[in-house]
Order: structure tokens, then sequence, then C-alpha cells
């Protein structure tokens, strides 16, 4: 299975999905500055994949402020201390890592929440990832946990956290494939895959399911300008398993389902509000009103981490705009003028009038959305979806 994210002794492993499909190259990240600048150049892309690296960046500050606390025989090294192994501590510190510069291992985790949380707007997934870690740090904290128990109690949190999505994406998927005709003709935007989530995938979740069942006759690839995360991940995740698929410039769209090859359309979520307006990729909402249009159902499918009921609709989604040269070059080719303006936000909102239902792995929710989200968010949350863990002895072995 694809695992874009592998966290091995103390390093933070992203696979590079700018290279992709062209090249499988790994980016180790050995703090959180690293980490941090990862996501915001989208080597690691994707709502659940970012929470997830995000995680393990708290879990990397944590390790290192403690082994700094060690060391020193304190709480944590001064940042112009040279590291016991010859590494220069201030590497990280120099490099903005605020984990190795803290006093304390919780201050490093703040430091290191605060850093994450600042890289992409959009995908609740990362704050709410970064919320569960300093949520867990603060309870670690008040036990007394000593600095190395903490670091370890967050790397399994964040472990935790991986493991929980890949569960959650094939609860999605099979609730998602039974909502398929037999046979079924897809259309699908971005890349909704194990890339960008831990393993499996959302949208394309619900696609590997009911292709192994049997039930999916074709996907519709979306190319996704600017990025072409559906023609570079979407492409190559499908060409892996062998499932039929066609890819289409996000223009023809329209002519596809109005030419009745289009039976649903699947996307994903970067945050859903309380009403469930929903942002995702730009041009998702597009793909809403041609699936209205054309009477084709118009699935979403996220995981319940990316509900966010704090915001009433999704007039309140912040929507992350990025640079003008992804959208007037690619590849170091260049083609717009230099000077042309560019409006490039990174994804729009569907109104939930727009959707036929809302994939989760708490169930299918139908409209009206704000009662079924309402009722889903009060209802314990499925075994395997949420912190389900013992907290290690006070004060830490
Ligand atoms: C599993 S949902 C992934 C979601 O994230 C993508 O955005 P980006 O590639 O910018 O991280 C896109 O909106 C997908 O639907």
């Amino acid at each position: 299975m694809i695992q874009p994210v592998r966290y091995e002794g103390g390093v933070l492993h992203l696979l590079d999905q700018r290279r992709l499909p062209a090249e499988e190259r790994w980016v180790a990240c050995s703090s959180v500055e690293e980490v941090a600048r990862a996501i915001e150049a989208m080597v690691v892309r994707g709502a659940p994949a970012i929470g997830i690296a995000a995680a393990y960046g708290v879990a990397l500050a944590a390790v290192r402020a403690a082994a700094g606390a060690a060391s020193a025989g304190s709480d944590g090294p001064r940042a112009d201390e040279p590291g016991q192994d010859g590494r220069d501590r201030q590497g990280a510190a120099s490099s903005g890592d605020p984990g190795t510069t803290a006093g304390t291992v919780a201050e490093a985790v703040d430091a290191a929440v605060r850093r994450l949380a600042a890289t992409r707007p959009t995908a609740v997934n990362l704050h709410w990832a970064l919320r569960r870690m300093a949520d867990r740090s603060r309870e670690l904290a008040a036990r007394g946990a000593a600095p190395r128990a903490v670091a370890a109690a967050l790397e399994a949190e964040a472990r935790s956290i991986q493991e929980e999505d890949l569960a959650m994406c094939l609860r999605m998927a099979e609730h998602g494939a039974a909502l398929l005709p037999a046979g079924a003709r897809v259309l699908t935007h971005c890349n909704t895959g194990a890339l960008a989530t831990g393993g499996h995938g959302t949208a394309l979740g619900v696609i590997r399911t009911a292709w192994r069942q049997g039930r999916l006759r074709h996907v519709w690839v979306d190319e996704t300008r600017p990025l072409l995360q559906g023609a570079r991940l979407t492409a190559w995740e499908l060409e892996r398993e062998g499932i039929p698929h066609t890819l289409i410039v996000d223009g023809a769209a329209a002519a596809v389902m109005g030419a009745g090859q289009v039976d649903a359309v699947l996307v994903g979520a970067d945050r859903i509000a309380a009403n469930g307006d929903t942002a995702n990729k730009i041009g998702t909402y597009m793909l809403a009103v041609l699936a209205r249009h054309h009477g084709i159902p118009f699935y979403v499918v996220a995981p319940w981490s990316t509900v966010d009921p704090t915001l009433p609709s999704g007039d309140a989604i912040p929507i992350e705009q990025r640079g003008a040269d992804e959208v007037r070059a690619l590849g170091g080719v260049r083609w717009a003028p230099a000077g042309t303006a560019v409006y490039n936000p990174a994804f729009d909102v569907t109104p939930a009038a727009l959707i036929t239902a809302i994939v989760t792995d708490r169930g299918v929710l139908r409209p009206p959305y704000r009662e079924a989200i309402a009722e889903r968010a009060a209802a314990p949350a499925a075994e395997g979806t949420g912190p389900n863990r013992a907290a290690p002895p006070a004060g830490g072995s």
C-alpha cells in the first residue's frame, strides 16, 4: 500500500509528491521547520496527510527537546550550546526550528504547533491534529511525565492519528461504494487517494473499494489545474492498481457529463462547515453545479476530522491563496507573461444544497446537513477513530 508519510527513528520521511509520477523521491525531515516547509511547498499534501505529517512534526519537536533536556541535564539546552552528538543544536534553531530553542518539552511542543498551524489555512485536519497533539502534551505535562516519556507518548499519538485515518478511509470506502450502481462510471477531481491520507484514500478510496467489489467500470480523472494532482497523482495511483481511467482537462468535465458518461461525481474535502458547505480543491464547485444540471449524484467523501462544527457555514472557511507562478508556469516552463496578474485560490466552497450526500467514517450524511452533523457529532466515535489509549503512568517511565 502507498504510504506517503513514514516516521522512523526520529526522522519523518515524506514522499515528494511534487516529483510524482516521474520519480519516487523521499524528503527526510528531522526538525519542525523542515516539516513545516515541506507542507507549505506541498511535498506532502492532502488534508488528512498534512494533518498526519504535522502531528509527527510536533512529536519531532518533543523528541529533540527531550534529548536536549537529557544531555543538558536540565529542561533543555541554551540555543547557543552545540549538541552532544557534535551536531550544532542551533542547526535546527538557525533553521527557525522552534522545537530546539524552547526550554521545555511543553514549550517546544507549543512552538511547533504555532509554526505548523501557520503552514496551510484551509484543511481543518491539520488544525484538528495539532489540537489533539497539544491536548496530549498538556495532559502529560499535568501528570508530571518525564521529557522522554512525553516524547514517546507524542510519537505514539502521531502514529495513532495515522493508523486511525487509514481505518476511517477503509470504513468510508465501504459506505461510499454501496452508493454506486453496478458498472459505475465516476468522475473525480484532484487527488484524494493514499497519497492524501493515511492510506487507501477518501473519494479515491471509495473508487478503490468499488473496483475491488466489481462495482466500478471507469474513472474520469480531472487533471486539476494548476498543480495537476489529478493528472500526476490520481492517474499514478489508478495505474498502479490497474483501474480503468481516462484523464481529461478540467474543462472537459461538462462534455463528459453531457454525453451521459458519468453516473456519479466523487470528491474529497478540506473543510466541511456545520451546515454542510464544503471547501475542496478549486474547480469542485463547478463540478457540483454541472452534476446538478445533469441530474448526477455529487458525493463528498471525508473523514470526520474534516468536519468543522465551529463554522456555521462555508462563508467562514479560510481559503488559501497560492502563488502566481503556479498558474503562469509549471515545471520551469513559463506560459504567461511574467507581469500577468493571477488569482490563484487553492480551494472553493460548494454549497451544501448541491451535495447529494457526505460520506464519512461515521456513515452517510444526507440533508439537512446541519442536523445530520450535529447528530453525528453527539454520537460516540466508532472504535479506532478517536484517542483510544491508556495514559502513561504519572511521571512517565
Ligand atoms: C483526502 S482529501 C484531499 C484534498 O486535499 C487536496 O488539496 P491539496 O492537494 O491542495 O492538499 C484536495 O482539495 C483534495 O480534495
